[in-house]
């Protein structure tokens, strides 16, 4: 049988003191207890900056303004689906995210992501930011 494939988009959130915002699924999440990019997945037509903004809102209940640029864009191969993973940066506004659904988040230096326990297709993501030049 095909393999379902997943149109995934994730929020860099990246704050004042260059962190980066890492949330965990929850045992009771798909993928559970691994680090991600907070986001979901795109529903049908939907654009894929409003899908983010749509997802961090329902996750986090909280609103962030999306680049309007793709950082990084990465394919994985689960075993029971294939995920095409958008990765898009974003600022916060308003507020401090509110756990609805992950167990935990954590703002991390960039040299400190590679500490988590990150859901596989985020990797290369994660490699691009640690190795990226040219930070805002
Ligand atoms: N949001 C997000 N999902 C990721 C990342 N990396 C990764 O493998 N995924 C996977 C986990 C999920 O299987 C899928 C995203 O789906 P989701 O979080 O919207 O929804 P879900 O499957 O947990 O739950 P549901 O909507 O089926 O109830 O992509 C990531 O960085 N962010």
């Amino acid at each position: 049988m095909m393999k379902k494939k997943l149109r995934v988009v994730a929020a860099i959130i990246e704050n004042n003191e260059q962190e980066i915002f890492c949330a965990l699924r929850s045992q009771q999440m798909s993928l559970p207890n691994l680090w991600e990019f907070p986001g979901g997945k795109v529903e049908q037509n939907e654009d894929i900056f409003v899908a983010l903004e749509r997802e961090i809102k329902e996750e986090f209940n909280c609103r962030i303004v999306t680049d309007d640029v793709i950082f990084a864009k990465t394919t994985h191969d689960y075993d029971s689906f294939i995920i095409d993973l958008i990765a898009i940066k974003a600022t916060l506004i308003d507020k401090e995210p509110v756990l609805t659904e992950h167990a935990q988040y954590i703002w991390l230096k960039r040299d400190n992501l590679l500490s988590l326990n990150w859901a596989p297709a985020d990797i290369p993501i994660v490699e691009k930011l640690r190795t990226e030049k040219n930070r805002h």
